[in-house]
């Protein structure tokens, strides 16, 4: 007989994730690496792991390669075994590009068939795109508490930010009794963490009932609370959308501040160390004489002769000497050369910026700040996979240097200024 008491997961992994600009150009959003050794979708993966949860659908779409062979079988979250599994479900294209999926509640639709084969009373939709810990089978009690349709994880956000989200107003009993999705003047800061626990009859129902209703946020939630029971289930502990660079950047640099409530060993998360960057076989990080780290967090493989501060670099990067790297995250086996200086920039893999190039201008940026602490950690610099900086180069903030640039050296006098890409 097959078990019904455990419930399904639908891990969201498939949104085009435009806003993280260069990072996404070739690869999904789950798929970006994060604080130096995980990927996004880690976060999500370990909660479901650690929750004691044991079957989970990942709904990919936009460029899922890099993504497909992170997961891999899900060994790497225990995801094996007669009962336990990880299902890569790719997208149901029709003979149109306009039927791929249109939404989150469309992603869902289209795999109906996955929730009947895998009978559960009820189904949790995630998504791949978060940084948090939770434990979902509390959410979970708390929702058969409730006799809940649907209930959805939400926490208290700053005023200021309420307009990217979904945002509910409750009652005393915390059902959610007023919704807007992404307001433009909100009435509350209450904000939906994307997370939801549905009944899967009634999750059924409604996918069944009317196709145009294709996003949960904008379409299911704003129907189902004037009709139905939902409820909000409260979060107090860290939790990031990182689906944009701003965000994306403040969350690497969260995992530099002891106190900032993210810790990704406390939290257990777990990643899959055998894809592509194999840090198992890299050496340990070597330091040499003479160089200056601070507040900084550096992998396997790194070889650090400058200075790095208050930094995250992957697996394999190489700063050399008098080279320094401010306020930055670098990804994989990117190299700085002599003399070079990287501040307030994220580099994607196999970046390599020659000698006394200058990338980003985080110093007079943080001046700035002081005066302006509203426009605090604007102006990140963005570099893209595999591009290569000249010698000299004058990279300025907030400028984009575009996936496998690659100009030679004729080029040595290349500046950007503001805001310009190449
Ligand atoms: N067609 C598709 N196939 C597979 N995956 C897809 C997909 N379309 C989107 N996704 C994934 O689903 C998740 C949610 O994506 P959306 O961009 O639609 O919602 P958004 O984050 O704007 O708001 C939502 O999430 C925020 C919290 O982040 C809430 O506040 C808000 O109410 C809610 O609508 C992302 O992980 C995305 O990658």
């Amino acid at each position: 007989m097959r078990d019904t008491g455990e419930a399904l997961v639908l891990l969201l992994a498939g949104g085009i994730g435009s806003r993280l600009d260069l990072l996404v150009g070739h690869r999904a959003k789950p798929a970006v690496p994060f604080a130096g050794l995980y990927r996004i979708i880690d976060f999500s993966l370990s909660n479901v792991m650690n929750s004691g949860l044991n079957r989970v659908g990942v709904l990919t779409q936009y460029k899922p390669l890099s993504l497909m062979a992170h997961i891999k079988g899900g060994e790497a979250w225990d995801f094996t075994g007669r009962s336990r599994g990880v299902k890569i479900l790719p997208p149901r294209t029709g003979a149109k590009d306009s039927d791929w999926y249109r939404g989150t509640a469309d992603a869902i639709r289209q795999n109906i068939d996955f929730i009947q084969q895998n009978p559960a009373d009820q189904v949790i939709v995630l998504s791949g795109d978060h940084i948090y810990r939770m434990d979902f089978d509390a959410m979970l009690a708390y929702h058969r508490h409730k006799k809940a349709d649907i209930t959805i994880g939400m926490m208290v956000v700053p005023m200021r930010d309420i307009h990217q989200f979904g945002a509910g107003i409750v009652d005393t009993e915390n059902r959610i009794v007023d919704w807007e999705e992404k307001p433009a003047i909100p009435r509350t800061n209450l904000a939906s963490m994307g997370i939801y626990v549905f009944e899967t009859k009634y999750l059924l129902r409604t996918l069944e009932r009317d196709r145009e209703e294709v996003d949960f946020g904008m379409h299911i939630v704003p129907r189902a609370i004037r009709e139905d029971k939902v409820f909000a289930y409260p979060f107090y502990g860290y939790w990031r959308d990182v689906g944009t660079i701003q965000a994306y950047w403040e969350a690497n640099m969260d995992v530099l501040r002891p106190g900032s409530g993210i810790s990704p060993e406390a939290w257990d998360i777990c990643s899959n160390p055998e894809y592509g960057d194999r840090p198992m076989d890299r050496q340990a990080a070597r330091f040499v004489s003479g160089c200056k780290v601070h507040a900084s967090m550096i992998s396997a493989g790194c070889i650090i002769e400058g200075t790095v501060t208050n930094s995250v670099l992957s697996p394999g990067v190489w700063v050399r000497k008098g080279a320094v790297v401010n306020n930055s995250v670098i990804f994989h086996d990117s190299v700085i050369e002599e003399g070079a200086k990287v501040d307030l920039a994220i580099c994607d893999k196999r970046v390599y910026v020659r000698e006394g190039a200058v990338v980003g201008q985080g110093e007079d940026l943080h001046v700035a700040n002081r005066l302006f602490p509203k426009h605090l950690y604007t102006g990140i610099t963005l570099v893209g996979k595999e591009a290569r900086v000249p010698a000299h180069a004058h990279i300025g903030r907030n400028c984009r240097v575009t996936y496998g640039f690659n100009e030679d050296d004729s080029r040595d006098a290349l500046e950007l200024a503001d805001g310009e890409s190449i």
